[in-house]
Order: C-alpha cells, then structure tokens, then sequence
C-alpha cells in the first residue's frame, strides 16, 4: 500500500506540504474513515478555513480538469481508480457534510477539549477566548499584589536590582505563565548579597593600594574606581585571564596584583550569582502572587486568554483527577493526526497533544488502522521565542519512528522567484538545498529597489501593477510590524488604494483615530498640544478652524461625529464607524477619553476587497499573486530580555539566567548561552526574510532601505530579472470570483439611516446587532429556558463592551419569543438540528443558521433581525435551499425566522 502510516515532509516553502496535507486528509475519507476520527490541525483560523474550504471543493470538483493534479495524489494514496473515486464521491461528499469535521487550529483544539471536562477544574464551560486587554490583565494582578500585601516586595526588587529592567515586572510575569509547566522548580538557598558585596568591595579597595603601591599611573587605578559592585562588574578589564593581558597594566602586574584579579574575579562571579539568585527568589515569589491573580480573573469572568487556555489544559490533561477518562473520550474520536506548520509547535502544545499521539502509537500493530502525519519546514520556524522549537521535528520522528521525506519541486512561484529565492538563501543559509520549479511554470518577475520613502514607493508599485491591469486582491503588501502596516494603510487610502490591513493591533494606536480623541480632550480641556496631531492630518493651523459650536456639555458622539463631519474626515474608514461606536456609550467626555486610552478595540478592515497589508508573520503559509514586501521601517529592534531560559534535551527549561552586562567574562557557561542565543536570533530573523520572500506566486517587488536594512544579512542588492505581466486568470477562477461586494457606506453613526429600496448600505449598530444575535443564537444549546440563560452569559461575555443594555435585553427578549413559539417548536419535532452548518456551493463556503434534517426532506432556515432587505433574504435562502438538495439529494424547503422586536414571523418559502 503506498499510504505510509506514520510520515513526516520537511520541505520547503511552496513545495506542497499543505497540498499534502489535504491529500491525505481526503485520502482517508475515501479509505472509510470517518471526519470525526481525523484531526487535523493547522496553525491559523485563515488555513484552516483554506483547508475546509478545500476538501470540500476537491470532493464536489474530483473530476474537474483543474484539480487533475489534486485527484491524482488521491488516486496514488489510496490506490483507487480515478472511476472508483467518482463513484464512491458522493457518499464520502455526503458524510463529510453531515459529520463534524476536525479541521481546526491547535488553538481551537484545545479550547475544545477544556470545554469537554471544564468542570473538573473548576472552570464554566461557557467561556469565552480573546486577547485581554494588557491593562485589564495589570489592573487584576496588581489588585491580587496589593491584597496580600507584597508590593513592597515588588519595590523592594526594583530598588535591590536597580534595573530599568524590571519596571516591566508584569510581561516577565506574563512570559513566565507562558510556559508554567516547562519552568523549573526554584531551589531555596542562603541569600547573603550584601557579605557578598563588602568581600568584592574590599578586594576592590586592596587592588588600588596594590596598584599604587607599584606605581601604576593613575590611569589603571582609576579603572577600579567604581561607586558600585554593578559597575565595577561591566567594566571590560575582566575580559582577560590575567590583569596583565592589559597593555596598561603590562608593565605593573605583579604576582600580588594578579592574584587580587584572579580573588576579585572569583568573588564577582559568585557576586552575580548570589544576585541571580536574589532576583529570581523574588520573582517566583511574586509569580505566585501573578498566577493566582490571573488563574481566578480567567475562572470568574470566563473569558480566557489562549495562555490561560494552554494552562488550563495542560492541568486538565497532566493533573485532573479524570484525565484517563478524558484520553478515553478523546481517542475514541481520532485515529488519525495530521498537523501542519510543525516547525512552529511549542513544546507545551506539543505536550498538550502528546497523550493523543502516544494513544495512536500504542494501538498500531492491532488491527486498527492508525495514522500520524506532518509537515513543516524549519527554514520557516518564526517562533522561537514563544516556545515554538524547531528541534521538536526531529526529535519527534526519532521518537515514534516516523520517516522523514523531503520534497524538491516548487509548486507556487514563478520561474524567476525560485530562482531568486535560490541565489538569496544557497549561500547565506545554513542547509539550504536549492528548489527546482514546476514545469510549464511562468517565467514571472522580481525586482529589487532601493528608496528612502519605502511606503510611497510601494503606493506608486501597487498603482503600477492596477494600471496593468492586475486585480486589486491579488496584490499583498508585507511589513514588520503591525505599526508599519497602519501606516502604509494611510498612505494607501490617501491615494485611493483600498486595502486590507490585517493587524492585532487596537484603535488605540491608529493615528488618525487617536488624533481625533485627543482633539477631543483640547475642545474640552483645552491644552493646544492635543489638537497638534489632528491639525496636521488636516493640513491647518488651530486658527484656521472654526470649533465655536464646542459646548462641554455635547456628548462624546455628538463631538467626535461633528468633527468627523467638519474636517472631511470620514473617507469611508470602519475605524471611525467603530470609534463612534465606543463614543456612544459615554456622556462625558473626561470619561470617554479616559475609557478610550485604556481601551482594546480590534482594528477594522476597511472593506471586503482591497489590496492585503500583512506582517511577516501573519503570511505565513499564504501565497499570492503579487507581493510588494517592505523593509522594516521602523529600527531593528534589540534584544533587551532580562532573564534568559535555557532549554534541556528534553525540551523543559533547565536554567534561567538573569541577563548582567559583562557576565560572559566570569562564567563560561552563561558566555556560551549567549552565544548560540544570538546565533538563533540571527538564524530566526533569516527565517523571517525567507518567509517574506516565498510567498509571491508571479511577482515579487522588493523595496529595501539603502543603509540598515533587514535584507542585508541575505546580501540583497538592487536587481531586476522577467517582465510584468498580468497573469491570466484561470477560467475557474474567473467563475468563482465573487460579484463586487466592497463596502459603500454612504451614512453612519447620528445619521438617520433613510433607504426605501432594497441597496445595501451600511448601519453598523444594526449589523452589530445582527450579528450578535446570530451568535446568541449559534451559542444556545437547545431551544429551552436554561440554554438561553447560558447563551446569554456568553453573550455578555463576547458582546458586552459593545453592546447597550436595551440591545442586550431585546436580543434575550426575541430568543425567548423564539422559544415560545409553538410553530416554530413543531418544526423542531422529529428532526436532527445542525447549526451554523459550512456549505461549499458554487466555489462559496457559507454558513446555515439552521439546518433540520427530517427522514425524508431537509430544512433550511436563516435568522433575520429586520425585514429591511426582505427580497435578499430570501434569495440567500433559495440559494441554500438548492445547494443543500443537491448535496443531499433530499427534497429541501427554505425558511426565514424574522426574529422582529414584537412577534416572530416564519416566512415559507415553498
Ligand atoms: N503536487 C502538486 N501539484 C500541483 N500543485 C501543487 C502541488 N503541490 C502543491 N501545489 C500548489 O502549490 C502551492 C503551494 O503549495 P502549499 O501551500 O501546499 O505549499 P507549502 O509547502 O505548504 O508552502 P509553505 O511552506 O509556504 O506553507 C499551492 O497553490 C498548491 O495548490
């Protein structure tokens, strides 16, 4: 049989690794085995959606022309005629669809799980995951410190250490909780820093009279001359073996003085060491204090950061009482792994799935058909450190006996970029084996350009290459950080380029909307240096502008919109929409910017089509048809950590080191972890280029700065080889493509939204409504009292910084409405009810509210809030309505629940 049970592909970027992926996935459906025994995970939401999406196209398209190479694979592994595939495609098509799939994230993995035994820890299952606000996390920890009274250990630390350092106690507490299981147990131990510090200032004040003593010039004594042990400690002297190594000292280095060197050296090294000591005792001792503060805020608001996530599953599987039965539970369900991206696994994810690995390995021989797979390429491996080890990839083959194959062909780039790429990487990266490019791939373009106005060059390329002709979605901008990209995404829109701009990033920190709240906080306090910001995104002085219809008693709303109305402001921006937004649910303004600064609104993403704007990072696994990558903007940031964690075979951290200016002159050790930490850095920030490099399917415009630029390490210089062409879009793709959805929005916030007709337009207090009463919906267990309850609470959780009150209670009040309804409780009897089911019909993926399966028909049924777009509706619905007959050959009808403020109404639509 030519399907290898336990296989792993190190290979590189576009090589088909997650083609591979999907291919097997596939692959097992058609050998019988069934979604709900295939886990397969992916490291983004966006991949693993790309992968639902992909099965589910290749299973309806098997005979497509298009996916010839895709069957192909599937023919290979399962040994199946292309006949027999056809044959067998609907029912495996069919099954699919009606079973739940595991195509996830590691992330939503593992969330999963948590919510599956929750209790056992004392956790609601109900919770939600999100990113915390930093200062919600700070304001949390600092309360718990306070209460237990320790914040004079806090400052005790920070005064001992006299390390700047340390004023940023929180994120090495954060990073600790990080990786909490893999942290080593701290010894207790003597800790007498003080004696330490008068044996060094002794043998200091003893080296000086020696020195004079001998006639050294004043020079050399002044060197000794420190007003701390911290300083005397960085000094360079200690560089050498012996004092007299030093050309000043050449000449006075006598055996006394040399042995006070050899004595002060000694007793500095151990000085450091007892000072490590001290720091990390105090450290621990507060992270206690951190844990717990973080452990109860998780437990009792139920929202869930995804490090609280990866703790609390950890305990569960390593400590819960009931983890047997858990592992029971869960590997009835998978008999087959898949994970892609591996290079990039953390050893606590890597633990999190261990049990269920070790499961799969433990039961082969038996007569049960179990499989491991994955994939990765270390050459890609950006996660360092936040745990991701590259080594896991290795180690994990050794470990369960999985062969390692490599793949040498190119499936994604043009002739020229993997070529380039070649040339870049073959003599700078370590390992590098040269990749061959697909036959018949198209000659394709890359251009490299120096500039000193890196975001105007890449506007005036993206003009280029649309005057070309070249769809707007098909260009991607790559940048270092997500501030670099909120900038390229202003110059974009000020030159009319509508983009995507994909970030973690808050409002907080756009510029353009942080100007207009501190234009805010001028009208009403009235400091000029508030208003500084927004007069220069407007281009006028504060005497230029006429703001006498300021009163300090208009609302926050009312203020920002007039400004955003006044100043022409808008320019169709979702962030100002969401800026309104937050500014409707304050009456003052002192609140609203004080609310606002401490505030973690996601940014917007300006419309559905534009131009992509991603970190490095974020285009991992990604490829598109053209990529303008940026140099970094902002300066090479360096490394400034701390405290430093070492890793042991075994991948749990055996030391941590606390980082001191010249400790690489008195431990040897240390000296050596420094060193290979920095090669590290170096080899990850290649990575990072390599990424960036290796995501461009025809073109790849490089702009890099003359001086300091990242590209240097890869020795890039100026160059241009191909030429531009628009790349003809395949005529399958040119089918899929959707019709022209981009957002217009013509009225928002205190306007009074006034359409008659059936235009889409944008209310986005009516979308939010929307869409969190769709979620109500999708989180209520089954269509009673108590799972509303439920619901609502998560509800809350999810919604309730942006939601009213009145809104929360009709969004409760409409469900209950639902419930009672005795129509709609009928329907309900006798059918097996599936929710926010995933549909792939005509190249689209949507999602279904409801879907009801009966014995003989199926029903389909959307929620709607309002009956504004009435005629829409039930186009949308006909649309599932077909797609859903088709795929399960039943007869379907189609149905819209108007879940309306006083009644509910149930439109049929047969
Ligand atoms: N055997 C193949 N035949 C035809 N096309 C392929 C084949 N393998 C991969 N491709 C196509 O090549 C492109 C790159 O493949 P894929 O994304 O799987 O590469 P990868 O190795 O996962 O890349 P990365 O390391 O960058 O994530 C995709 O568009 C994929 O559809």
């Amino acid at each position: 049989m030519s399907f290898k049970p336990f296989l792993a592909y190190s290979a590189s970027a576009g090589s088909g690794k997650t083609f591979a992926l999907s291919v097997r996935y596939i692959s097992l459906l058609f050998m019988g085995e069934s979604p709900s025994a295939i886990l397969a995970a992916t490291f983004t939401n966006k991949a693993a959606a790309e992968m639902r999406q992909r099965v589910v196209d290749s299973l309806r398209g098997l005979a497509d022309k298009n996916n010839e190479a895709f069957t192909d694979a599937i023919c290979v592994q399962t040994e199946l005629s292309r006949e027999e595939l056809l044959r067998k495609q609907p029912e495996v098509l069919a099954r699919f669809l009606a079973s739940s799939s595991y195509i996830v994230t590691l992330d939503s993995f593992f969330s999963s799980i948590l919510r599956s035994a929750s209790l056992e820890i004392g956790l609601e299952p109900d919770f939600v995951t999100k990113e915390q606000g930093e200062d919600a996390l700070e304001k949390h920890f600092l309360e718990e410190v306070q209460a237990q009274g320790v914040l004079s250990n806090l400052v005790k630390l920070a005064m001992d250490i006299e390390d700047k350092r340390f004023m940023k106690i929180f994120d090495l507490m954060q990073n600790f909780y990080k990786v909490d299981p893999l942290l080593p147990k701290q010894e207790e131990g003597t800790l007498a820093l003080a004696r330490q510090e008068e044996a060094c200032e002794s043998l200091r004040v003893k080296m000086i009279k020696a020195l004079s003593d001998a006639g050294a010039p004043a020079r050399c004594m002044k060197q000794f001359d420190t007003t701390s042990i911290k300083e005397l400690f960085g000094k360079s002297l200690f560089e050498k073996e012996t004092l007299g190594e030093h050309t000043w000292f050449k000449k006075v280095a006598n055996d006394e003085i040399e042995g006070l060197y050899a004595f002060l050296k000694k007793e500095l090294a151990h000085w450091s060491k007892v000072k490590e000591a001290i720091v990390l005792d105090n450290l621990f001792k507060i992270y206690d204090y951190y844990k717990n503060a973080t452990i109860m805020s998780a437990k009792i608001s139920g929202v869930l950061t995804f490090d609280d996530l990866t703790y609390f599953t950890y305990r569960l599987l390593h400590e819960s009482l009931s983890k047997e039965f858990l592992y029971f539970k869960i590997d009835s369900k998978f008999k087959h792994i898949l994970l892609d991206e591996f290079q990039d696994t953390s050893t606590l994810q890597f633990l999190l799935l261990k049990p269920l690995i070790d499961e799969i390995f433990s039961g082969y021989g038996q007569s049960e058909f179990k499989s491991f797979f994955y994939v990765g390429d270390t050459k890609q491996s950006l996660y360092r450190f936040r745990g991701g080890v590259e080594e896991l990839f290795d180690k994990v083959a050794q470990n369960y006996g999985v062969e390692i194959l490599p793949m040498d062909t190119n499936y994604r780039s043009s002739r020229n970029v993997v070529e380039q790429v070649n040339r870049w990487f073959e003599t700078t990266m370590e390992g590098y084996t040269a990749q061959k490019s697909r036959p018949g791939a198209s000659e394709g373009y890359v251009e490299v350009l120096e500039s000193e106005v890196l975001i105007e060059d890449a506007v005036t390329h993206a003009k280029k290459l649309l005057q070309m002709g070249v769809d707007i979605d098909e260009i991607a901008f790559l940048v270092h950080t997500n501030k670099d990209g909120q900038s390229l995404q202003e110059a974009c829109e000020h030159e009319g380029i509508h983009t995507l701009l994909k970030t973690s990033s808050s409002l907080k920190n756009m510029p353009k909307i942080a100007a207009l709240v501190a234009m805010c906080e001028y009208l009403f306090f009235g400091e000029k240096i508030d208003a500084q910001a927004m007069m220069l995104k407007v281009g006028k002085t504060l005497e230029e502008v006429d703001v006498s219809w300021f009163s300090a008693f208009m609302s926050p709303l009312q203020v920002t919109d007039r400004l955003v109305r006044e100043f022409g402001y808008f320019d169709e921006d979702m962030n100002i929409l969401k800026l309104l937004e937050f500014a409707s649910a304050f009456s003052d303004i002192p609140t609203f910017v004080e609310e606002f600064k401490s505030s973690s609104i996601a940014v917007a993403s300006n419309s559905v089509h534009g131009a992509k704007i991603m970190t490095v990072h974020g285009s991992k696994g990604l490829e598109f048809e053209y990529v303008i990558l940026l140099d970094k903007l902002t300066r090479k940031n360096s490394d400034k950590s701390a405290l430093i964690y070492h890793y042991n075979d075994n991948l749990y951290i055996d030391k941590i080191l606390y980082r001191t200016k010249g400790r690489e002159n008195f431990d040897e050790a240390y000296a050596q972890i420094m060193e290979e930490r920095k090669a590290s850095a170096i080899k990850d920030s290649k990575n990072v280029l390599y990424v960036a490099l290796t995501r461009a399917v025809e073109g790849l415009i490089v702009i890099r700065k003359p001086k300091d630029s990242v590209f240097d390490e890869i020795g890039m210089q100026t160059m241009c080889i191909g030429t531009l062409k628009v790349h003809e879009i395949s005529s399958r793709e040119a089918f899929t493509k959707h019709e022209d959805t981009s957002v217009v929005i013509s009225n928002y916030g205190t306007q009074e939204v006034n359409s008659a007709d059936e235009e889409e337009e944008k209310d986005y207090e009516a979308i939010l409504f929307g869409t969190a009463l769709h979620y109500t919906l999708e989180m209520l267990g089954s269509f009673d009292e108590k799972s509303l309850e439920l619901a609502i609470l998560s509800l809350k959780n999810r919604y309730g910084q942006q939601l009213t009150d009145p809104s929360m209670a009709q969004i409760e009040n409409r469900i209950r409405n639902l419930i009672d309804h005795q129509a709609f409780q009928q329907i309900l009897d006798g059918a097996k009810v599936r929710k926010e089911q995933s549909l792939s019909f005509e190249g689209e993926l949507k999602q279904i509210d409801l879907l009801l399966e009966y014995e003989d028909h199926c029903v389909v049924i959307d929620y709607k809030s309002s009956k504004k777009y009435a005629l829409k509706h039930e186009n949308q619905v006909r649309y599932y309505q077909k797609a859903i007959a088709n795929i399960t050959g039943k007869r379907t009808e189609g149905m819209i629940l108007y879940l309306l403020e006083e009644e509910i109404e149930i439109k049929n639509l047969n």
